[in-house]
């Protein structure tokens, strides 16, 4: 029997973010592997139109839950949503709901944050640190907490090139930038963001290193944890291979690239490219909570969920797999065909900028305008380009996380935990792992059928002579223009016709003697 699924069997977990893409995955693998568990609470807000219930009920009637369902049956009972809104001052919980949650609480999963590279500082600070730092606060009251695992990012120091795992302060303390953006105005905290932030790309990595900062400062006696993801993609096995329900990271590339929106991109092909499965990262998650809560570590604990020093694979042969599976399984509709370039200066991305991408938008948004319809194709281009530019400085660095600690604990797991909650990158196959991805992303973000792949094919093949007529009619234009303005060219012209022609009439001539 696997001591980590035991250990779970009857506790009451709280987590955070539980309906955000590693939320789902966390949630999914407690029930699956520990259905004795008590129950898991949930903080979730009213969103688009839906209230908890409804959001709940999707979740669990989703795709990724039908295994739990199996070895689960009453789930739906276990799961006890909590309406929370991380932006309000206690989370604006009820009275009744945060007893119950004082009261019971054995171990803590804090996934919630925004990970929008653009968020403002003072929204970011408000969710990456100040709800850190309720929960921590609420955490302080549990006088059944055996555990509080929080989830950072192995960008949070992005700005360092070898990471160890350890909390980097940063210059300003959490508690001052906490207290400034009560009186800052926008304006203002818009000025200073740039300063603050120094030489990390975005508020996002910012805000989640002063988070860290306040889990090391503000935890007082609990038993903590923090454990820090890379780019986090799609499933590796559990609960099947290639499960993913967002566009953030690799996701949304993969889509722009497979619908031939994208076909050139600035990267550094050598650079590691340092993505984790979800469930990888899970996996470690719920072996961090059993550790903690059991062998109580002196100091926090740091677990970087990396790749890139145990099996490493760099943006070119990801790149490469990615445009081969495309190849086999296409996607629908696609714009045009598929194709990875990796450009490296700044001169030739915005070459390939104008002529691959901008100028196929407007050629496209005309031919709608001329048939009566609204162009938009340059308007989604032009959001394209800003969203890559938003993720260029992570494909053009490279770093080195040490994985120490996560190490140990792989050592310290028993033979059959380490298979039931396998989080060793080593024996991950990084061609098989793709093309699971491109699948994945194709049957659940897409909901493409795999029945249309001939249709997609035959489309592919249509663009492909698309571009090989468009190409000979643009050499045909620009060559007459040619001709009309300068001597010589008119001269190189005629010499190629009369040459073609001499050539011709010589091959006629003489496969007439030979009949
Ligand atoms: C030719 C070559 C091809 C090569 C082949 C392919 C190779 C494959 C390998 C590829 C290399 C992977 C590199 C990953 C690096 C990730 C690093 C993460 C590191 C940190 C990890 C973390 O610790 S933390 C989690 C990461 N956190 C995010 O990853 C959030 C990002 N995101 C935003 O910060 C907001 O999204 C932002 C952008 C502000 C827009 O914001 P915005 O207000 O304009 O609007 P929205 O967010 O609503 O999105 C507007 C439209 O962009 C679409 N879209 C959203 N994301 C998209 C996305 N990633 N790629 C495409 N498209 C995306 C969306 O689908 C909308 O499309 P539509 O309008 O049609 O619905
Ligand atoms: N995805 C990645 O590549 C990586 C993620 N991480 C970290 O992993 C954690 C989870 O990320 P991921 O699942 O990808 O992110 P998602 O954006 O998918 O999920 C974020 C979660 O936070 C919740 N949330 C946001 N704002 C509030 C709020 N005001 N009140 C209540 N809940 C809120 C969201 O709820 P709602 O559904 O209502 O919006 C959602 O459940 C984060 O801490 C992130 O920093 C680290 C490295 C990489």
């Amino acid at each position: 029997m696997s001591m980590i699924a035991a250990f779970y069997s009857n506790k009451s977990v709280l987590i955070t973010g539980a309906t955000g893409f590693l939320g789902k995955v966390l949630m999914e693998k407690l029930f699956r592997t520990s259905p004795h568990l008590k129950v898991i609470y949930i903080l979730v807000r009213p969103k688009s139109g839906q209230t908890l219930q409804e959001r709940v009920f999707q979740i669990l009637n989703s795709k990724l839950f039908e295994k739990v369902k199996e070895v689960c049956p009453n789930v739906h009972e276990k799961i006890r949503p909590i309406s929370a809104d991380l932006n309000q001052r206690d989370f604006a919980i009820s009275k009744e709901d945060m007893q119950e949650l004082l009261s019971c609480t054995n171990i803590i999963f804090h996934c919630a944050a925004t990970v929008r590279f653009d968020a403002h500082l003072r929204e970011a600070v408000q969710l990456n640190v100040i709800a850190t730092q309720q929960l921590l606060l609420m955490a302080s009251q549990m006088p059944k907490l055996e555990a509080f695992i929080h989830i950072s990012t192995a960008f949070s120091n992005c700005n360092l090139s070898h990471i160890d795992e350890v909390i980097y302060p940063c210059p300003v303390e959490p508690r001052k930038i906490i207290d400034s953006m009560e009186w800052l105005d926008d304006s203002i905290i818009d000025e200073i963001t740039p300063k603050l932030i120094g030489d990390r790309p975005n508020t996002y990595t910012y805000t989640k290193a002063l988070g860290e900062m306040v889990v090391q400062q503000e935890s007082g006696n609990l038993n903590v944890a923090i454990v820090r993801p890379s780019i986090v993609g799609a499933t590796w096995q559990e609960p099947f291979p290639g499960w993913v329900d967002n566009l953030n990271g690799p996701s949304g590339l993969i889509i722009a690239a497979g619908k031939g929106f994208l076909r050139s991109i600035k990267a550094t092909p050598m650079a590691v490219a340092d993505l984790i499965p979800v469930d990888t990262v899970v996996n470690l998650t719920i072996a961090v909570g059993w550790y903690t809560a059991v062998h109580r570590p002196k100091s926090t604990l740091i677990y970087h969920s990396t790749s890139g020093n145990l099996n490493p694979c760099n943006w070119y042969k990801m790149g490469l797999q990615v445009l081969a599976t495309i190849e086999k399984i296409p996607f629908e509709s696609a714009f045009r065909r598929p194709n990875a370039d990796f450009t490296t200066n700044n001169f030739t991305t915005q070459y390939w900028n104008a002529v691959s991408h901008r100028a196929p938008a407007i050629i496209y948004d005309f031919y709608l305008r001329l048939t009566g319809r609204k162009p938009r194709m340059l308007k989604l281009m032009n959001r394209l380009l800003r969203t890559i530019s938003m993720l260029e400085y992570f494909i053009n660095h490279s770093w080195e996380w040490s994985t120490n600690n996560t190490e140990m604990l792989l050592s310290e797991l028993s033979p059959e935990d380490q298979r039931v909650f396998n989080f060793d990158v080593r024996q991950l196959n990084w061609l098989e792992y793709i093309e699971n991805y491109v699948l994945g992303v194709k049957k659940y973000l897409l909901k493409e059928d795999l029945a249309g792949i001939p249709k997609a094919k035959q489309h592919l093949k249509r663009l492909r002579n698309i571009h090989y007529l468009f190409n000979t009619a643009l050499f045909l234009i620009v060559w007459r223009l040619l001709i009309a303005r300068s001597q010589m060219a008119r001269n190189i012209w005629f010499f190629i016709v009369s040459f073609c022609y001499k050539f011709i009439s010589y091959f006629r001539a003489s496969s007439t003697l030979k009949v």
